[in-house]
């Protein structure tokens, strides 16, 4: 029976192919650099799917991937009704509203810039702030420099990139990480295989 796994192209897809290799799940066509999207391996009885990393928890929610791996901010933006099974470690950084340096609140409506635009909603409902949020797609730094904004929510993972635009962090949020992810209906139908390799995983951290 094969393991499907959806990795995420970009920061984490490496290092998360790695941690499969080194438990028994390489793939070679995988390795070298083509333009492929799918990898089969029919000695290990895996196929690879090389994904958006915002899509991952769309191939796994449907269960076209049994497993894949995807940051927190991915999750939570997603809201996908996965399993959130194992906490890999790496691709640490945090959510965080910023906003210029020096700037003070006000009670008028804020225009809040992001890429992250279910996560945002929810938090200013919680803290009954209301808000105006704005839907970007990178370089969100750029909003309240250019009078987009009053501020942001996105990722800070040194600080560099606000620091270098005269920006500062009015409130952290959540932690991220890089997490693996698994269909709830194929957790039960490859519990075995899947459990493996979550164990493997675990054990390789
Ligand atoms: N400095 C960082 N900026 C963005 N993501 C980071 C950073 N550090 C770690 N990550 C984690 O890496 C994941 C993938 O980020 P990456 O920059 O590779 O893709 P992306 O451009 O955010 O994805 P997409 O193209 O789907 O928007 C993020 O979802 C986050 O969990
Ligand atoms: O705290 P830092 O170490 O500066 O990292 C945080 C920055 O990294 C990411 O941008 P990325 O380079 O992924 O481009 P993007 O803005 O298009 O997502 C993120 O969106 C922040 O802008």
């Amino acid at each position: 029976m094969y393991i499907n796994i959806a990795l995420p192209k970009g920061r984490l897809g490496k290092k998360s192919y790695e941690l499969l290799k080194k438990i028994g799940y390489s793939c070679k066509e995988l390795e070298e650099e083509n333009r492929k999207l799918v990898f089969t391996s029919e000695e290990n009885k895996v196929r690879y799917f090389w994904v958006k990393p915002s899509d991952v928890p769309v191939y796994v929610e449907k269960g076209i991937a049994d497993i894949g791996v995807a940051g927190v901010d991915v999750l939570l933006e997603s809201e996908a009704d996965v399993y959130d099974m194992l906490d890999l470690g790496f691709g640490k950084c945090y959510f965080a509203i910023a906003a210029p340096k020096g700037w003070k609140s006000t009670n008028r409506t804020l225009k809040i810039a992001t890429k992250y635009i279910n996560y945002s909603r929810k938090h200013f409902e919680k803290i009954e702030r209301k808000v105006e949020l704005i839907k970007l797609n990178g370089s969100v730094e750029l909003a309240p420099i250019v009078g987009l904004s009053d501020a942001i929510v996105d990722i800070v993972e040194t600080g560099a990139t606000l620091k270098e635009n005269n920006l500062e962090i009015v409130e952290k949020l959540e932690d991220i990480s890089a997490r693996v992810i698994v269909n709830k209906v194929n957790y039960k139908f490859k519990n075995e295989t899947i459990e493996k390799v979550l164990g493997d995983m675990k054990g390789e951290l």
